[in-house]
């Protein structure tokens, strides 16, 4: 017998948007329309987040700053992890040698993100291993120094024990490196059309329709399949 999936997970930028980060009113639709929970996971700020989740129709379980912060509810208080501050030291050691703007930091509480206009390979390269604990990912949308011991899929880890369900219970569906962990944590993994590579080799279905349009071929997919 094929195996039900209990729950969605998925990422806002570049799967469930068009390439200009405009929302993807079908695949909005789509996800509104399923029977199953489905939690927004994003490397986005939580404000963001909730509207997003709150206009889509997915209300409320939300992995935010790329599982950092996490709620299970709009008005519930978040779970935040206290991984800010090697990331700040780690931005203050490189911003004396690039010239690196700092994104909604007002709102963001335990990551560094910054526009992509300075030379990541370099400034890893720069980072050397000064800050163990600490990465620079680029998921296309933005840069982000953030800390090694949290991602979606640590995040999703925890949305699941608050869900109380098995992490392999949830298809996953992304499109990015900051995607990647939760797709291996997921039960079913799904890269939408533009993901890059790494991604759509570990997915169990690649759509061939990128972005918004990507989800909604791979979730028409999975009911036809009787996978959800
Ligand atoms: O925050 C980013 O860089 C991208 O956001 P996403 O995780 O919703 O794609
Ligand atoms: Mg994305």
């Amino acid at each position: 017998m094929l195996m039900k999936f209990k729950a969605i997970v998925i990422d806002i930028d570049g799967t469930i948007t068009h390439r200009d980060r405009k929302l993807s009113l079908t695949a909005a639709a789509k996800l509104r329309a399923l029977d199953i929970p489905v939690v927004i996971a994003t490397g986005n700020v939580l404000c963001y987040a909730k509207a997003t989740a709150k206009l889509v129709g997915v209300c409320c379980n939300i992995i935010a700053e790329n599982g950092g912060v996490i709620i299970d509810g709009f008005d519930n208080d978040p779970i935040v992890s206290d991984v800010i501050h090697e990331c700040e030291e780690a931005y203050e050691f490189l911003s004396s040698e690039f010239n690196m703007e700092k994104l909604d930091s007002v709102h963001r509480r335990t990551e560094i993100v910054l526009r992509s206009n300075f030379d990541v390979e370099k400034a890893r390269e720069v980072l050397g291993t000064h800050f163990p604990n600490v990465e620079i990912i680029d998921t296309h949308f933005a840069i982000h120094i953030k800390s090694k011991k949290i991602n979606k899929g640590t995040g999703l880890f925890k949305m699941a024990e608050m869900m109380g369900l098995e992490t392999t219970d949830f298809v996953a569906i992304g499109d990015s490196i900051n995607d990647l962990e939760m797709l291996q944590e997921a039960g079913f993994a799904v890269a939408v059309g533009n993901a890059d590579d790494f991604l759509k080799d570990i997915a169990d279905y690649v759509s061939e329709a990128s972005y918004g349009d990507g989800t909604v071929e791979a979730i028409d997919y999975l009911i036809s399949s009787g996978l959800i």
